[in-house]
């Protein structure tokens, strides 16, 4: 009989696989150049995303960014194969035995929305997070845009806690600095706050959690903060699960981790803090003014 990987592996070798192919139908539909670009992109790729996925896990539950009033794709969306590599790499044995009524998949199929209008396409990530529980363990980072040097376009990025990640080249910022990432989109006077109460040597502002994660893993900054309710947990998920499996950690302004569960709200009420390891994170809550974690608290 031929043996078949634990469930995590498939699922996070398939996630790959659909979560390029949407990055695929992104490109495709910028170039269309049709009218509602954006609500046919996001769409468009998360049908693909949840389609591929539910078809070969019908009991996982999938929670995506859009309403989709149909289920409906086209055959050529339909991913069947997973990636071979990811696929045969040793599963950790905290998650071997991991069932997919244990497993609840965030989906953001085009994460840096507004980014994506202003054809900053280098930000645009699209997002596939694996929790297990309640807390996030995979995830897919996915850059549909990023061209690499051998000319191609697009890399996708993964990570399980406990095993690693991959599909770049991690790197560490420079000792001799303090770069905080933020919001370039969505920024208001507390977020400005919080980032002054921090004495950054330098504010890099870009979009989308996905993007902004992706510089804490090359060494491009040291943390991303964002005082602020916006982001949901289908932005979240994934990059924390791939930061985290890198040894970083990302969690609410006050030092919680969200909870990932199937039942949760899906807004991330209290704020994102994620840095590049756990004596950053902990020395950046300790210079957070109280004021910041109280309008926090009341959102
Ligand atoms: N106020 C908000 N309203 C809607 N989405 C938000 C808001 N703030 C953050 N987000 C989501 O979180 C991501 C990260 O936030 P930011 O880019 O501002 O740092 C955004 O790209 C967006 O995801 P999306 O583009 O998928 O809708
Ligand atoms: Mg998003
Ligand atoms: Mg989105
Ligand atoms: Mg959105």
């Amino acid at each position: 009989m031929a043996m078949v990987e634990p469930l995590i592996m498939r699922v996070m070798a398939l996630s790959f696989n659909t979560a390029k192919r949407a990055g695929a139908i992104i490109r495709e539909v910028m170039q269309g150049g049709q009218l509602n670009i954006i609500d046919k992109a996001d769409r468009s790729a998360q049908r693909c995303i949840v389609a591929s996925l539910s078809k070969q896990f019908p009991k996982v539950k999938i929670i995506g960014e859009e309403e989709l009033v149909d289920h409906s794709i086209k055959e050529e969306w339909l991913v069947t194969e997973v990636d071979a590599e990811l696929v045969k790499l040793n599963c950790p044995e905290e998650w071997s035995d991991v069932k997919e009524e244990d497993m609840v998949i965030w989906v953001d199929p085009l994460d840096g929305t507004s980014e994506y209008t202003h054809g900053l396409l280098e930000h645009v990530t699209v997002l596939v997070g694996i929790a297990v529980k309640d807390s996030a363990v995979g995830g897919i980072i996915h850059q549909p845009f990023y061209k690499q040097t051998n000319g191609e376009m697009g890399r996708t990025v993964w990570g399980l806690k406990g095993l690693g990640a991959g599909g770049f080249k991690s790197s560490s910022p420079p000792n001799d600095k303090f770069i905080v990432t933020t919001t370039r989109s969505h920024s208001n006077a507390l977020i400005q706050a919080s980032i002054d109460a921090l004495s950054p040597t330098e504010v890099v502002r870009v979009g989308g959690a996905g993007f902004k994660v992706l510089h804490l893993l090359e060494g491009k900054a040291h943390a991303y903060v964002f005082a602020s309710s916006g982001c949901k947990k289908w932005d979240t998920c994934g990059p924390e699960a791939v930061l985290e499996a890198e040894g970083g950690i990302l969690t609410d302004l006050m030092g919680q981790h969200y909870s990932y569960a199937k039942e949760v709200e899906h807004a991330n009420r209290r704020g994102v803090l994620a840095a590049i390891n756990k004596a950053s994170h902990e020395d950046i809550i300790k210079k957070m003014p109280s004021h910041i974690f109280e309008a926090m608290q009341k959102m």
